[in-house]
């Protein structure tokens, strides 16, 4: 599990350290952190450090002073390092100790066009403008060259090869280190190397698309306040998936409802249904129109379809809403299963029947606009926009608001317990952005609900434990999206078959990467 904090307790947690005079220590640590990583990643690229062309980008504070010092060692390994300088006043001893291994610099305010052109062309760039100090996007001349460089290598046709290689220090430079806002210029990177913990702005939000992959390094910080921010691991995932006991039959091991699809969108039954059981459910009983339930058979033989009621079948979870649009039966199943007390997802149109007042084992799984909407009728104001800007914010709210646990989609999926705990999964594709991905999200979701023990084993289960269990469906989701997604772009009725390869995968230890 990665657990994140914000810049501020991260910079409590140094505080100590540095008061008792500790601070070029942790510098030389970071720096060398740094260093390495970049060294991994210019010989995987290119076979060689020699003769790389590196550019340093250095800002006035410390962050400045930790990309410096990793230049200077990558200038001693024959790197041709170059350092733009984005501030009068960069850090003096590292600029000394880059100056002393031959490293050449250019100030920023006198050449944006020049130092663009340098970057464009380099193997590396090494963005150290602004650490956990920046406030805000990048101004001035950094802003300048943030969008020139850009525009230059977005115009690049021929593959991510032939452009540079962007390592972030810290955190991508204009980026909030708290929320993951980056409503000014930033640098966008391929790979972050953050120090002492990574901070929740690189796993939320623009921030998550701006960070790459994310490498922590230790530099000795200090106990550090209870984390805000989760991300499940492999090994996270297959602890939390049930595996069948000797001693099991199909009730035992959990029945889903799902009451999903419509005259109008019955697809959105067919695709849940596979994803659920792709997942590994005891049963899916499906309460629909006979329409979709012989849809539903024609592909899913195993679902046992009926036309009845909520309260007349016995499930261990429920899943409502997706392709339900205007469907009245479909409406009354879903409040009957908010009601239940059961868990249940709540997905696409029963979204728009949810009251407050709800619990943390009701899940609601909005996209960003789905929640413009709910928050709205809640009394809350949010564009999808701003959504969009800062999901850790109003996944929490929307929790806060409902009682429900809420997972907010998105390239970093959050999801967020009433009671606090937060979860942000990244393991997904943009190919998933599909239209029925969503239905297939939901399916997994509700099979680990059904078959969730400690649904049964304990009366109530831990704070949080549903936003985990969305947090482990988001990134089984992801995976499986990834692992479709190297044959070819992501049709969502591909997804059961790469479900059951994640989950077997999982189970046996193997790790599918993310992008
Ligand atoms: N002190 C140490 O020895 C350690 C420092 N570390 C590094 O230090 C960083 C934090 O250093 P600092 O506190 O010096 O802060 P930064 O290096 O993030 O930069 C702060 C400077 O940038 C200016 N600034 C803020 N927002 C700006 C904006 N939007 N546009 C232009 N300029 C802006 C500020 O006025 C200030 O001069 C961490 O991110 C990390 O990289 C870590 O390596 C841990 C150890
Ligand atoms: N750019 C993206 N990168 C990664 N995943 C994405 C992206 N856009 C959407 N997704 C994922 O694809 C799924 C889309 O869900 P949704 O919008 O509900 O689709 P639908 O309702 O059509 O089934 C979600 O799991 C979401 O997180
Ligand atoms: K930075």
């Amino acid at each position: 599990m990665i657990s994140a904090y914000p810049g501020a307790a991260v910079r409590a947690a140094e505080k100590p350290l540095l008061d008792a005079g500790l601070g070029p220590a942790l510098m030389q640590r970071a720096a060398y952190g740094l260093y390495a990583a970049c060294a991994r990643e210019v010989l995987a690229r290119r076979g060689s450090l020699y003769g790389a062309h590196v550019t340093v980008l250095a800002g006035s504070g410390n962050n400045g002073g930790d990309a410096l010092y990793a230049g200077a060692r990558l200038a001693g390994r024959g790197a041709g390092i170059t350092a733009v300088l984005t501030s009068e006043a960069p850090h003096p001893e590292a600029l000394a100790a880059f100056r002393s291994r031959g490293g050449r610099t250019i100030q920023l305010s006198r050449a944006v066009a020049e130092c663009a052109r340098l970057c464009a062309e380099s193997d590396l760039v090494i963005d150290g403008i602004l650490g956990t100090g920046g406030k805000g996007g990048l101004r001035g001349p950094a802003a300048e060259l943030a969008r020139a460089f850009t525009g230059r290598i977005s115009g690049r046709t021929s593959g991510i090869d032939r452009r540079p290689l962007v390592i972030a220090c810290d955190l991508p430079s204009g980026v909030d280190a708290d929320t993951g806002q980056a409503d000014g210029e930033h640098f966008t990177a391929d790979l972050t190397v953050t120090f002492g913990a990574v901070k929740t702005g690189l796993m939320a939000g623009p921030g998550a698309v701006a960070a790459g992959r994310i490498e922590c390094i230790d530099i000795g910080l200090g106990s550090l306040p209870g984390p805000a921010l989760y991300r499940l691991e492999s090994a996270d995932l297959a602890q939390l998936l049930p595996v069948p006991r000797k001693t099991d039959q199909k009730y035992s091991r959990g029945v889903l409802g799902i009451a999903a699809g419509s005259a109008t969108y019955p697809g959105a039954a067919v695709l849940a249904t596979g994803a659920a059981l792709a997942t590994g459910v005891g049963m899916v009983r499906y309460l629909g129109p006979e329409s979709v339930c012989r849809l539903i058979n024609a592909s899913h033989p195993e679902a046992v379809c009926a036309t009845g009621t909520v309260s007349l079948v016995h499930v261990q979870a429920w899943l409502a809403g997706p392709g339900a649009g205007a469907d009245e039966d479909q409406r009354r199943r879903a409040l009957e299963a908010m009601a239940s007390g059961l868990p249940a997802v709540i997905d696409a149109d029963a979204i728009s029947h949810v009251e407050p007042g709800l619990g943390p084992q009701v899940i609601l799984t909005p996209h960003a606009g789905e929640l413009t909407a709910l928050l709205g009728r809640l009394g809350e104001t949010a564009t999808r926009e701003q959504i969009e800007a800062d999901p850790l914010r109003y996944a929490r709210r929307a929790a806060e608001l409902t009682g429900a646990t809420v997972l907010l989609k998105g390239w970093a999926t959050i999801t967020a317990a009433p009671t606090g705990e937060t979860y942000s999964q990244a393991e997904a594709t943009p190919w998933l952005a599909a239209a029925g991905s969503g239905d297939t999200l939901s399916g997994i979701l509700g099979s680990l609900l059904a078959t969730d023990r400690s649904n049964r084993d304990t009366a109530s289960p831990a704070p949080g434990h549903y936003a985990e269990l969305a947090a482990a469906a988001t990134s089984i989701h992801g995976r499986a999206g990834t692992l479709t997604a190297q044959s070819g772009p992501v049709e969502p009725s591909m997804l059961p078959a790469a479900i059951r390869t994640v989950i077997g995968e999982l189970k046996k230890g193997v790790v599918i990467d993310s992008v």
